[in-house]
């Protein structure tokens, strides 16, 4: 099945998707620094919690990797310690481009980790850098597989609890929101990859999905994976939900997350908050698909998770091709960003993420498994699945 890629490496290169094009325009850009790389993270170039922590690791090993192969060495790989001051500056920098989503936190925590082992077992400098661009190396390239796993753990979960309720043995229908698929990770997806493997085992009905405002992931970008592997689905407007659920069967939702609390209170996507809502007032399933990098045992609960809020101008704009469409010089169909409200309002509230509370949350998938809540309890015990 034909998938699209965010990330594409070869040699040396590093290439995203620019993720504002699509889905009229698929452009790859070459990420040569990290700087690019926080840039292209904080414009949301790229973005999903999973495919930032992939472009951060691959830029930081890159610069490494240049660092070694430059002649004479640059100052930072003179010693350990001014290595390790070096590294820490760098990736401290990186962590800062987008702060709500932790896997790009875990991601450093690792490679920091790393820094330190090795820095304290005595090894040289270029064997420390060597170490630190092979976890760099497996930080994206684990995510793929692992993504398989809570697709499936995820998906036949579902069919069972289908089952268990007596459930007609017809396609299962999800909802889910934002984008969460291979643009999102390093491939395949979290709540997309559900979709995506209970397609793959004939067990779909129709993925619905949000348009997710006023980033438009939905209709841009889920929209566009949905349709490149055809799998069958419909799109709704944000608002749209109650009435969804009030007129179709809907199985489950089936969202993403940026980060989860100990307690299982998830960030993710605006919008994810009212599905869950509206989601436990029809019993409707709420599944919450995230590798065990979103898990922050260090954040007690959703009030202490940093909820980052974009410029109030973006929820201002849609951007998008022409209609009907016209073309450039290179053949590529005509984008416009409009203006949908009138200019310089004073009021605009724009939080990038919403936090759900555990007690929407009906299961938490991640690669080691599934976690429920015990009858009658508000939060999770994560510590099976992390
Ligand atoms: C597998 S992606 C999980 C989340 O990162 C996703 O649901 C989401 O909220 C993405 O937000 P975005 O602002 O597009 O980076």
């Amino acid at each position: 099945m034909s998938m699209l890629t965010s990330i594409r490496t070869s040699n040396q290169k590093i290439e995203i998707i620019d993720q504002l094009l699509l889905p009229h325009t698929t452009k790859y850009v070459e990420i040569t620094s990290i700087e690019e790389a926080h840039d292209a993270i904080r414009d949301m170039k790229i973005r999903g919690a999973p495919a930032i922590a992939s472009l951060a690791s691959l830029a930081f090993a890159a610069y490494i990797q240049t660092g070694i192969d430059t002649a004479p060495l640059p100052a930072f790989l003179s010693s350990s310690d001014s290595l390790s001051a070096h590294v820490i500056s760098k990736l401290d920098y990186l962590f800062g481009a987008r702060p709500t989503a932790v896997n790009l936190g875990a991601a450093i925590r690792r490679l920091k980790a790393v820094l330190q082992f090795s820095t304290e077992a005595g090894k040289s400098v270029r064997l420390i850098a060597t170490d630190l661009i092979s976890e760099a190396q497996l930080i994206a390239d684990e995510d793929f597989d692992r993504n398989k796993r809570m697709a499936a753990h995820g998906g036949e979960w579902l069919g069972e609890l289908d089952k268990e309720s007596g459930g007609s043995g017809e396609g299962l229908n999800v909802l889910t929101v934002c984008n969460t698929g291979s643009l999102a990770t390093s491939g395949y997806g979290t709540a997309l990859g559900l979709i995506t493997y209970l397609h793959e085992q004939k067990k779909l009905g129709k993925a619905y999905y949000t348009q997710t405002a006023p980033y438009h992931q939905g209709s841009r970008l889920t929209a566009l994976e949905l349709k490149t592997m055809r799998i069958p689905s419909v799109m709704i407007c944000d608002t749209m939900v109650g009435s969804l659920f009030q007129h179709h069967k809907i199985h489950a939702v089936a969202v993403g997350a940026d980060r989860i609390a100990r307690n299982g209170d998830t960030a993710n996507k605006i919008g994810t908050y009212n599905a869950a809502v509206l989601a436990a007032r029809h019993n409707i399933p709420f599944i919450v698909v995230a590798p065990i990098s979103t898990v922050d045992l260090d954040t007690p609960d959703g009030s202490c998770i940093p909820i980052e809020h974009r410029k109030p101008l973006e929820a201002c704009l849609v951007r998008g091709a022409v209609h009907p469409f016209e073309y450039d010089a290179e053949g590529r169909v005509r984008q416009e960003t409009v203006m949908m409200t009138p200019s310089d309002l004073e009021g605009i509230y724009n939080p990038s993420f919403d936090v759900t509370p555990a007690e929407l949350i009906t299961a938490i998938v991640t690669e080691k498994g599934v976690a429920t809540r015990k009858e009658g309890d508000t939060s999770f015990d994560l510590s099976g699945v992390v």
